[in-house]
């Protein structure tokens, strides 16, 4: 069984449950106006969601991370995530920091043929396209508990190969975590794990 999560005094978090809701609301306030948006990238009929922003500037990244950690903490029933995976690329950007912040590994996700050793592989269709992910075979254990992270679900192609992989080397799924949700494209509900968005619709 995987240790619970740390004592939130130890960790930094705040006192209470509603001081941690009031603190949730104001940071995803400040989130969602950094975020941008550019028409016909990278094809005709996309608009493309900028997150990038956020990684500018040193207190909105503080914001993100902060979010994505008070929500761990709140959810899954205190049970600690052994592994926390990032979805290539964006999904580097968050996966790390917050692992290193919940005393969780870190498993990448990547685009085919840029890991070595054996790899285990599977297909997949986004919002513009078609891929592959792997993932190094030997990057889960049968039984450790895995959150999926990435910075916008749309599709939920992406995610779902993802789910896909970790399921195959046996982890247990325990939730899929994005900064953004589409909504309009239903991706969640191809996932076989609780979905939680930080921020959900069109910016
Ligand atoms: O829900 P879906 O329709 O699958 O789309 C979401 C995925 O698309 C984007 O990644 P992209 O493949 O463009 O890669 P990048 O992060 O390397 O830019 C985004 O970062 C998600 O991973
Ligand atoms: N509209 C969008 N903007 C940014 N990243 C995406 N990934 C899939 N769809 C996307």
């Amino acid at each position: 069984m995987s240790p619970t999560l740390p004592d939130a005094s130890k960790v930094g978090l705040p006192a209470s449950d509603a001081t941690s809701a009031a603190e949730l609301a104001s940071l995803k306030v400040r989130l969602r106006g950094a975020l941008r948006q550019f028409p016909d990238f990278p094809s005709p009929g996309i608009l493309f969601e900028d997150i990038l922003p956020i990684f500018a500037d040193p207190s909105l990244h503080e914001a993100l991370i902060r979010s994505l950690e008070l929500h761990v903490i709140a959810n899954y029933g205190g049970q600690k995530p052994d592994v926390i995976v990032g979805l290539e690329a964006r999904g580097f950007l968050m996966g790390p920091s917050l692992a290193l912040r919940l005393g969780a590994s870190f498993v990448p996700v990547r685009k085919q043929g840029k890991l070595p050793g054996p790899c285990e592989t599977q297909g997949y269709e986004k919002e513009y396209g078609q891929d592959f992910f792997q993932m190094q075979s030997d990057s889960i254990k049968p039984g450790q508990k895995v959150l999926v992270i990435d910075d916008i679900i749309a599709t939920g192609g992406s995610a779902k190969a993802g789910g896909e992989l970790i399921q195959k080397m046996g982890g247990e799924l325990l939730g899929f975590l994005f900064l953004l949700e589409l909504e309009f494209l239903h991706g969640r509900d191809k996932l076989p794990a609780p979905v939680y968005t930080l921020l959900s619709g069109q910016a």
